[in-house]
């Protein structure tokens, strides 16, 4: 089974929970971006959904493939959001961020009665670090809250090089207009202390890290999916 294959199984698992008349947080990514394909054919035998998505890319999506949206502004209160994750720990604290969609993911996930992740086995690690940590900062001072984050990671005993996302010749800009820090920390033994000192910086928006956010993960393998639960 190929790595696209996985990422079919594991959103074929997920779709199992959407059930009619759901309100659902639509993730980004190309995990993500399967369950919608799989999601529109459902929509178009008959299923009534309303989805909320957490990037202007799925929500381009969504609308060529014909899945009803609305705004979280319209919606703010979700039965479920189904999204995937760029490494995630057995307690199901996720990396996310990779797609630079943080922000959005994290306040749609937020106002989700359940956040199910889908992704495949090799996102599942031991301890969260070996994806670098995408950190959405505010572009002014940036030169600045780079240095904070230097510093408030090193007082937790964590150093690595901090990258600026680029896309090509240009700056990566998020879909909120912020610039997103790729921290390279390594492993991240308390990801929950790391998430209070970043909170705690002004130019940081938000991070990458969802920790208490996901209830359950459906992984696929080789051998098919299983399904993880939240503590
Ligand atoms: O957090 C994300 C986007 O911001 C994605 O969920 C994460 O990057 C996983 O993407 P993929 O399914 O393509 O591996």
């Amino acid at each position: 089974m190929d790595a696209r294959e996985m990422k079919v199984k594991a959103a074929e698992a997920a779709l199992q929970h959407v059930e009619d008349g759901m309100r659902l947080g639509i993730g980004t990514g190309s995990t993500a971006e399967e369950f919608v394909r799989l999601l529109a054919e459902k929509v178009a035998e008959g299923l009534k959904v309303l989805g909320v998505p957490t990037s202007e890319r799925t929500a381009r999506l969504c609308l060529e493939l014909g899945v009803p949206l609305k705004s979280l502004e319209e919606l703010p209160e979700l039965d479920l959001t189904i999204d995937g994750a760029d490494e995630l720990d057995s307690a199901l604290s996720l990396i996310k961020g990779g797609g630079g969609a943080l922000l959005r993911e994290k306040i749609v996930a937020a106002a989700s009665a359940r956040m199910i992740v889908i992704a495949d086995e090799t996102k599942l690690v031991e301890t969260l670090g070996r994806f670098p940590l995408p950190i959405e900062v505010n572009p002014f001072g940036l030169a600045a809250t780079r240095i904070a984050i230097e510093k408030s990671a090193a007082r937790l005993g964590l150093t690595g090089e901090i990258r600026l996302r680029r896309a090509g010749e240009d700056v990566f800009t998020t879909d909120g207009g912020h610039f997103i820090l790729d921290a390279s920390f390594g492993r991240i033994p308390d990801a929950e202390a790391l998430s209070i000192q970043l909170h705690s910086i002004p130019g940081v928006v938000e991070h990458g890290l969802f920790i208490n956010m996901a209830s359950s993960a459906i992984i696929a393998g080789p051998a098919g999916a299983r399904t993880l639960k939240a503590n």
